[in-house]
This record gives C-alpha cells, structure tokens and sequence, in this order.
C-alpha cells in the first residue's frame, strides 16, 4: 500500500466579503456537530434567523485581518503543509472542513498520486464534537463515499503529548521574552456546556462542577474542558509557572445556551479591575492563527483590556508555521510510516 496523509483544518470563506461569508456560515452552522439541534429547528435558526445579520458582521470582522494572500488561517496552513512536506517523501495534502478547499478535493490529489492508506490529521490538539469529531467523521464519510478503495488512521488529540507540550511551551516562553507579565490567560475556543454532557461516554461523569475534570474518567477521552485545562496544568508544569499568575477561559460564544465558563471577554475585566496590568494572552486551541486569535483577541481583546484598567497586552501567536511545530509534525508522521504508531 502506498502512504499519505491529509492534514484537515477548519477552514475560511473565499473572501472578506458578505457574499462568501454567507455560503461559508450556512455549511459551517448547518453542520449538526456545531449546532446541535433538530434539523427543522437548525434551519430556521441558522437561515431563518443568524444568516439574517451575522454574514455583515463577519466579513467586517475579517476585513480587519484579511492579508493580501488570502485568509490567514488557510494561508498558514498552507504553508505548514508545504514544510511538513518537504520533510518527508510521502505525500500531503490539506483539505478544510467547511469551504472550497474540500476535504474531498484534498483526498482526490492523494488518490491521483498512488495514495491508498492515509494518515488523517485534524488540525486540533482537543477532541470537540465541532471540532475534531466533524472532522473525523466527514472524512471517512467522503473516504466511504468516494474513495472505498482508501484506509484511513486517525491521530488522536495530542493535547497531552509530551512533545507538543515542550513546542507550545517554547513558544509560550518566546513570547514572554519581551513582556514582563503579571498575569497568563489561556483563552480558549468555547463550546456549549450541552455538548460536553453529549460526547461523555458514560453519560453521568460530566456534570461541569469545577471537579468532574480532574477526577480521573475514561469520558476524559472526549472532554473538551478537561482537555484543555489539562493543556494549562501541563505547560505550568513544564515552564514551571507560578500558578497563582495563570488561569484558563472561553471565548467565542454564540448567543443562546449556557457555554463554558469562565467567558474570556469577562475575565480581560474580571483581571483588570483586580489589578492585571501586564496581560498575555495565549490560544492554544487554534494551531493557526485565525479570525478567533487575530480579531478576537489580538484587537478586540485588548481593547476590552485596556478599557477596563490595564495597560500592557501581548497576544503569543499560535504554533503556526514555526519550525519546531514542523519537525515535530514530521516526527509523528515518521512514526506512523514506519510502524503505525500514534502520538500519546
Ligand atoms: C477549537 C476549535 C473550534 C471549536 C471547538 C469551535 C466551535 C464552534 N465554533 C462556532 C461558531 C463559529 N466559529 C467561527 C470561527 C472559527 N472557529 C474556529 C475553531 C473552533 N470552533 C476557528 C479556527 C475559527 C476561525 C475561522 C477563520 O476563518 O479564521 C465562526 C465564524 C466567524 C464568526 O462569524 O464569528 C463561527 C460562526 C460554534 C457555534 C462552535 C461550537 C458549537
Ligand atoms: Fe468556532
Ligand atoms: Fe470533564
């Protein structure tokens, strides 16, 4: 058989501009993994009421970002593919969740070039339903569908490796050189509090109580929150952090139901108003930068900062295209190449 893998992100619209941004929010919201509700009650909230206002909205957000090569994150993530790439000798190729870069068009160039056993790698260090699991579960979909003749091995949530932990610390601490903080936010993507209760597999482990994700449980497997403030605890650890100067929140809510708390817009104030004058503020649910870390954050978030008391703010890019993410990449890829084994 021959080897190749698929690198699998989430994807943009063809441009900043309401026209794209509408077809790219209806494929994005009508996804039954994002929002979960029935389909008669999904289409009229998603055409009959958000595809009303938030296409405008959105594209103003992606004017602000937008770079001359296009998208940022699909830009990024472009040029990941191409380093990993050429560190190797077998092919990749990168498809997107939601817009034209189909994960279908990604598949078919690896079929083109011989590919019959792939590698699939979604471009999330956590497992979320809207996140990772859509990923996965369009792709053997497209793979069943289209390419039969294809298998295909999922990476698992690295979340946890040790390795991945070492690169988003050494990034952690590159950005820090220059900004003598007084406190670290972990801002990550949010989702709502319903879909951690859906994905736990015992279906009583959850209950979002502030210890449920730290009492070891085989639904850690698919716990978003655990994931991710297990992400936190380990980079303090490895950089030897002051906890009492580190703290994890979400951003990104949608209006509606309850989603996970703390909400990062109200812990810029919370952290201000308690006297924070110096704030990073790292996104280590996004591999790439996005219109969630450049717009949110970057801009939106330091504006809210330094509205409410603080002075100082860095936002610490993603992992992005840098060289230690790359190798280590490549590191899992070769792994997998040569004896079918998968980060841990
Ligand atoms: C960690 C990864 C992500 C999770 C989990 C996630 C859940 C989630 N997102 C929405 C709604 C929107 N997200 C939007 C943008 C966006 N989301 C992620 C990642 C995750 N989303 C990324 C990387 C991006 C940026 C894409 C880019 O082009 O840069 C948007 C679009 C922009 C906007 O209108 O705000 C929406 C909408 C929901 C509802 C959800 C979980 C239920
Ligand atoms: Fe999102
Ligand atoms: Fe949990």
């Amino acid at each position: 058989m021959k080897k190749g893998v698929l690198l699998v992100n989430l994807g943009s619209p063809d441009s900043p501009t309401p026209k794209d941004v509408k077809p790219y929010l209806d494929e994005f919201l009508m996804d039954e993994r994002v929002i979960d509700a029935p389909k008669w009650l999904r289409t009229l909230l998603v055409r009959g009421i958000i595809l009303q206002t938030r296409p405008k909205k959105s594209a103003k957000a992606y004017q602000k970002i937008w770079w001359e090569e296009g998208s940022p994150l699909i830009v990024i993530s472009e040029r990941f593919r191409d380093k990993v790439k050429s560190g190797l000798s077998l092919p990749v190729a990168l498809g997107m969740r939601y817009g034209s870069m189909s994960i279908e068009k990604a598949l078919g160039e690896l079929q083109s070039k011989g590919v019959d056993e792939v590698l699939l790698v979604p471009l999330y260090p956590h497992y979320a339903m809207s996140s990772y699991e859509t990923v996965v579960v369009k792709s053997l979909e497209v793979q069943q569908q289209k390419f039969p003749e294809m298998q295909v091995t999922t990476m698992p949530a690295f979340y946890k490796n040790p390795d991945y932990i070492k690169v988003l610390s050494d990034s952690i601490a590159e950005g820090l050189k220059d900004f003598d903080y007084d406190h670290i936010l972990f801002s990550y993507h949010g989702i709502p509090e319903r879909h951690i209760r859906k994905s736990d597999p015992t279906k009583f482990h959850c209950k979002i109580d502030g210890s449920c994700c730290k009492i070891n449980s085989v639904a850690h497997h698919t716990c978003y929150r655990h994931q991710c403030y297990d992400t936190t605890d380990r980079v303090i650890e490895h950089m030897k952090l002051d906890e009492s100067k580190v703290s994890s929140s979400f951003q990104s809510r949608l209006a509606g139901d309850p989603w996970l708390k703390p909400y990062t817009d109200f812990e810029f104030e919370r952290l201000a108003k308690e006297g924070k004058r110096n704030l990073a503020v790292v996104t280590p649910a996004f591999v790439s930068d996005c219109l969630e870390t450049l717009e949110e954050i970057a801009m939106e978030g330091q504006e809210q900062f330094e509205e409410a008391g603080g002075k100082h703010y860095k936002h610490i890019p993603c992992l992005n295209d840098s060289d230690a993410w790359v190798t280590l990449m490549v590191k899992w890829i070769r792994q997998w190449e040569a004896d079918q084994s998968l980060p841990a």
